[in-house]
Formats: C-alpha cells, structure tokens, sequence
C-alpha cells in the first residue's frame, strides 16, 4: 500500500489549547504522524511518497473561498498587529447573533465566525501545513484514480471536523471531504465515507448532507456526552435529496470492540448496499483505550479487524489519517488497520 506524507505537517505546531479551563500542550502534535511513519517504514507496507501540488482549485471544491482567503492570510496579519503567539478565538456568533450577516472587518471577529471553538490555533506555518494535507490526501486520491485498489494519506493536521466555512478541533481542511469531490469529479457516481475516528466527524457530515451522491457513515461517541456535543445524533439521517444517505452510530464511554464492531458491521452493510465507485475511511485511532482524550476501549489487535472488516467490503479504498492522540500506540494501531486490510497482518 502507497502513502504519502509531507513534512510540511511540521510547520503546523499549536502551543497550547484550552482544556479544562487551562491552556495545556496541543495533543495534535508532529510525534503524531512522525510516530505513523516510522511505523509505515518499520512494517514496511509499502513505498512512501511526497506528495504532489494539485493547487487550490480541489480545496476550493470544498471551502468556501473567503474562508480559504482567511486561512491564507491570518497569520500574516495576526503578527503584523504585533502577535507572536498563536491565533485563538475567544468570541463566537451564537444563537441568534447574525451568523450570516456582515462578516467583521476585524481580525478577532473574522476568527471567531470562522472557528467552531478554541482547538485550532493558527500558527506561523498552518496555511502551508494544511495546504499540504490536502495536497497529501489529494496525492493518495490520484494513486486510485489511476487504477489502485488503495492507498494510505498520512494527513496532519486531521480534517473531519472542518466544515465549508469554519475551522475547530484540530482541523483546517476537510481532508476526506476534497478527495470525495475529487472522486466525483473524475466520474465517480457515488462515493461512501466512514468515518472510524473517536469524535464526530460534524464537518464531512455539514459539507454532504443534502446530497445523494455521498453516503457518510460516523461511528463515535455519543455527542450528548462527548466533542463535537452539537451534531453526531442518530435522528440526523441526511436532508432533502440527502435523505437516508447520512448514518450516525453514537455509542456511549467505554464501548468496546463488541459494540464498536456491531455499529461497524450495520455501517458496512449500508456501504454495500449504496455501492459506491470508491470508499473513503476517516481513519482515527482515538478510539483506543489509552487514548488522552477520549473514552472507548478498543485495543490495538482490534485495528486489525477493523482493516480485515473494511477489506470485506472489496471497494477501491482510501485511508485518510485523522485522530489519534496516545502516541506510543498510534503507528500500530493506525498502521494495524492498513495490514488488516491488506491481509498482511
Ligand atoms: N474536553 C474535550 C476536548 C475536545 N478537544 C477537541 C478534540 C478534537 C479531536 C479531533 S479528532
Ligand atoms: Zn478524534
């Protein structure tokens, strides 16, 4: 199996996030993928590439522009004001506060209409670190459409928590999201996205949930009790023409590998039956059970499982790398679904 991976992603290196009313050190850190492609390279699964430049044009499919021109020129702006340290936001547009009027000229009030919450801080180097995610992802994509049944895109920063127009929870471009449109783009009739990661993915379910042409399926923790808290519930089932094409599994603390698999199992049959021209996993690790931040209890032999389970499907497949924040494990867990896919392990 192909990955591709930048180094790029290590421009990107927030220094702190507010959790549990105090600033602490990002979990979203370069150990992250750093640790995934040592283990790529020890497992050795297959070449490691650099990725191609597709432009702007495939994100630009997927992010509103004004948002993409803001990423690109905040932190430009941010230090021209005199700040060094990173961009957060502290005030949002909430519930009937315009969320659609005038977008503020000042920098703060740009921040906070394009932020869902203080978890994705901008940096020096995050414009060219996401531009290059996407151009990752985008590169794996490319890999498919010339004829691999799969491939794997080591993307950091993550994405499945950006929607069209808003950035949060590490996440800046909608990695899983821009490679789905490629895919249609180049023909494809209808693509299917898992989504295996811990959280939510809210924004991949906003960018296609009232389309046909993309089946999204999330399984993670219940939003009553777990981030993204806003959307993830079972009764959200897509809108309009994009209606029965949005599948949500939230599952409570502690779901193990029986009741991850049950929701894993119902989610691969829906898969099958909408028979997709390709399949996108929004691969996160975050489910396992030392991870820092979240509350499921999968154990790394279950990522292989997970692998052999999503193989079964015998669809061209795409790894996007999400979340994942127990570094010491996430290169085998992560990489233990590639060889469980493969057959490999
Ligand atoms: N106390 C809850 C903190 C949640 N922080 C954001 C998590 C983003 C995960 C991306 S996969
Ligand atoms: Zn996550």
């Amino acid at each position: 199996m192909l990955t591709v991976y930048s180094d790029d992603h290590r421009l990107h290196f927030g220094q702190s996030e507010l959790v549990d009313g105090k600033l602490q050190p990002c979990f979203e850190m370069p150990s992250r993928a750093d640790t995934v492609l040592a283990r790529v390279r020890q497992q050795e699964i297959g070449e490691v590439i650099e990725p191609k430049d597709f432009g702007l044009e495939p994100i630009l499919q997927v992010h509103d522009a004004a948002y993409v021109e803001f990423l690109k020129g905040a932190w430009d702006r941010w230090a021209a004001d005199g700040h060094s340290c990173d961009m957060l936001p502290s005030t949002f547009p909430a519930r009937r506060l315009r969320r659609d009027g005038p977008i503020p000229t000042a920098l703060h009030g740009q921040l906070g209409h394009y932020c869902f919450d203080t978890e994705a801080p901008i940096t020096a180097g995050t414009w060219q670190a996401v531009y290059s995610s996407a151009q990752v992802a985008l590169t794996a994509q490319d890999h498919i459409r010339q004829g691999a049944n799969t491939a794997f895109a080591l993307c950091r920063p993550p994405g499945h928590h950006a929607g069209s127009d808003f950035m949060g929870g590490y996440c800046f471009f909608n990695n899983a999201a821009i490679v789905t449109q490629a895919f249609l783009d180049q023909g494809a009739k209808r693509v299917a996205i898992l989504d295996v990661d811990y959280h939510h993915g809210n924004g991949t379910q906003e960018l296609f949930y009232e389309r046909s042409d993309v089946l999204f399926a999330s399984i993670h923790g219940d939003p009553l009790v777990e981030y993204p808290y806003y959307l993830g519930h079972a009764d959200e089932r897509g809108e309009g023409e994009g209606t029965g094409f949005n599948h949500n599994y939230p599952l409570p603390h502690g779901t193990g590998w029986d009741g991850w698999s049950a929701a894993l199992d119902d989610a691969c049959r829906k898969i099958a039956a909408y028979a997709p021209d390709a399949l996108v996993i929004s691969l996160g690790v975050d489910t396992y059970k030392d991870d820092p931040i979240s509350k499921f209890k999968l154990d790394s032999p279950d990522y292989i499982r997970m692998g052999q389970r999503i193989a079964a499907l015998g669809l061209p497949t795409l790894f996007i790398m999400e979340g994942g924040y127990a570094v010491e494990a996430i290169g085998v867990n992560a990489v233990n679904v590639l060889q469980g896919y493969e057959g490999a392990a």
